[in-house]
């Protein structure tokens, strides 16, 4: 894995951004820095405003206050194209490629880096082969994109977004539609990348042993940060998220030389029967 730089500046600094709709406050005076190499996990329990903070630094939603600095420049002081060479979004729902093939629609990682009327060079169609390789897709190169089952669709996305050569790459909940071998096997790709990631997660033991750092929201606040080990606590996970769990270390903790908390979770809390927690 790349080890991030502990003196190089951050590739992303948010600094007070708070958003708002009609006056109601969605997101409020969010701060924090992902530095270069870094795989930082966004946590937080339905309505948090994971999806809108994650908007926000991905140019669609303009906050009313704060900023969002990429690379020391304030994301809205780049052009659309200049930003979208450097940041990757993968998102939960894909839409539908109408009859594009997979080969097609990884293609179109290529578009922030052409010309309206540039042709596609052979270099390109080897960037776009060799990524397709990479995310093991290669039988399904012309297979129609909206045939593909949700972790096949997912892997063709991460590959369009290895194609644009993102710095940054973004994905908001990738993994909720998939079976759990999809769900690991696309975030150790998404992990093998070696690029920035910024990724919000529903399960929390999957992000807790995939990611270097942990933000948590709750009711549009960050409330936590840290490593997995700092964030995951029994607290936290019961003044967030509202249940009751035991952590312990993950047993692969020692193999892979890092503290990986391992949530058990207790069942009929409501009821009051939550095992003397
Ligand atoms: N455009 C909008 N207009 C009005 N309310 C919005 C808008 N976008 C988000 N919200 C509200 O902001 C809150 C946060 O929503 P958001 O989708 O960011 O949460 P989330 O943490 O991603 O939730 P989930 O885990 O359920 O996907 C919700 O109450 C949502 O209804």
């Amino acid at each position: 894995m790349h080890t991030p730089d502990a003196t190089a500046p951050p590739l992303l600094k948010v600094t007070n951004l708070s958003w708002s709709v009609d006056s109601t406050a969605i997101l409020q005076d969010i701060d924090f820095a992902i530095k270069a190499g870094q795989f930082i996990g966004l946590l937080g329990p339905n309505g948090a405003g994971k999806s809108s903070l994650l908007r926000c630094l991905y140019r669609y939603s303009k906050p009313q206050s704060g900023e969002v600095q990429f690379a020391g420049r304030n994301i809205w002081q780049l052009s659309a194209d200049d930003y979208a060479k450097q940041v990757a979004v993968v998102l939960q729902e894909t839409p539908s490629q109408f009859n594009l093939s997979v080969y097609d629609v990884v293609s179109l990682g290529l578009t922030p880096h052409k010309s309206l009327f540039s042709a596609t060079t052979k270099a390109d169609q080897q960037v776009v082969l060799q990524a397709i390789e990479q995310v093991g897709l290669s039988h399904h190169l012309t297979q129609n994109f909206d045939s593909l089952s949700g972790g096949e669709k997912q892997r063709a996305l991460i590959a369009r977004s290895i194609v644009q050569g993102p710095k940054l790459l973004i994905m908001d909940e990738p993994t909720s539609h998939l079976d759990i071998k999809y769900q690991i096997q696309l975030m150790e790709l998404a992990k093998s990348l070696n690029l920035t990631i910024l990724a919000s997660f529903h399960d929390l033991n999957l992000a807790a042993s995939m990611c270097d750092q942990l933000l948590v929201l709750k009711q549009g606040q960050l409330v936590a940060s840290g490593t997995p080990e700092q964030v995951i606590t029994e607290k936290m996970l019961s003044d967030v998220f509202g249940v009751c769990a035991e952590v312990s270390q993950h047993p692969q903790s020692q193999q892979l030389q890092k503290a990986i908390p391992r949530i058990t979770y207790f069942y009929g809390y409501q009821a009051g029967v939550n095992n003397g927690k």
